[in-house]
């Protein structure tokens, strides 16, 4: 059992924060390079809250560019305990209608390149990653967006795209034959490295288009996304907030706490020295 402190990561439209109290900022390293931004820390209604943008100030770095790494690396070596995501999704669903919110409890992978893992050669650890979102945390999420008026979808899967263009007809239609609800270009392979953080991770995804998939319409542009952002972001803030007043006292401990337990088949005396020192924040709970 411990204190919530919770990590906001900002994507499109909201790079301004999320109006903590006693806020400061600061600038965290980290041995996987440079993060997105410095970062805010601060209080909301006395809960601990950390506030990264995804994109950067004025959103500078496409999905493609992000240092996922650096980010999750830093939310952790502030002391963040989950971590819950803010993003702008296209809909792959008649019923998920722009300006709704759907918490993702699913998540398919087609980006491509993205450094994916903190672990690798001299350190090899896999994780299972069946349930990529944390279900308290989600649950949660869902019902604040509803709190804060929204019209709120708890379930949902989610497919990340390299981007930085949209989809194609052809692709957005096949998305949807997978399975697929919502689209977007950042929850991959941001998810995976907060599990191999051992952070509980959380998406509150915001409905800002219909894709490319409708025969009679025209595709997404990137205008429509921003404009439907700009009109959404103050219902996304009052869900973070909503959030914080519905969270538990106190922490309870999550399984996704412990996710390193188990998941390391480097032989010790074969682990890299170097890689095991730009761990310590990450895998610092099973390695000190
Ligand atoms: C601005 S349209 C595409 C852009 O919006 C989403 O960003 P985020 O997930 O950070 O809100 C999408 O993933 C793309 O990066
Ligand atoms: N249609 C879409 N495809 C990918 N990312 C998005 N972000 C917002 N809308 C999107």
């Amino acid at each position: 059992m411990s204190a919530w402190h919770i990590g906001v990561i900002g994507g499109s439209g909201l790079a301004e924060g999320i109006g903590l109290e006693n806020a400061q900022e600061i600038a965290v390293e980290s041995p996987f390079g440079a993060p997105s931004s410095s970062v805010t820390t601060g209080t909301l209604d006395g809960v601990r809250m950390t506030f990264l943008p995804r994109h950067g100030p004025g959103h500078a770095i496409p999905p493609s560019d992000v240092n996922y790494r650096a980010n999750i690396d830093v939310l952790k070596r502030c002391g963040v305990t989950d971590i819950v995501s803010l993003s702008a999704v296209g809909s792959l669903r008649e019923e998920y209608a722009p300006g709704h919110f759907v918490c993702v409890d699913q998540m398919i992978d087609r980006t491509e390149g993205r450094a994916r893992s903190f672990f690798g050669s001299g350190m090899v650890a896999h994780l299972a990653l069946a349930d990529p979102v944390c279900p308290r945390l989600s649950e949660l999420l869902a019902l604040s967006a509803h709190h804060a008026g929204g019209t709120v979808h708890p379930k949902g899967t989610y497919i990340a795209i390299e981007g930085p263009q949209f989809s194609t007809r052809a692709e957005s239609r096949m998305y949807r034959g997978w399975g697929a609800d919502v689209i977007g270009m950042t929850g991959f392979p941001e998810v995976r490295l907060a599990r191999e953080a051992e952070l509980p991770y959380a998406m509150l995804a915001m409905v800002t288009d219909y894709d490319a998939w409708r025969d009679e319409e025209a595709g997404v542009e990137a205008h429509e996304v921003f404009a439907t952002m700009k009109a959404n972001a103050a219902l996304a803030r009052a869900a973070v907030r909503e959030l914080v007043r519905l969270l538990p006292e106190v922490r309870e401990a999550s399984p996704i706490d412990r996710a390193l337990d188990g998941a390391f088949a480097t032989a010790v005396d074969r682990r890299d020295p170097a890689l095991l020192g730009r761990l310590d924040a990450v895998a610092g709970r099973v390695l000190r």
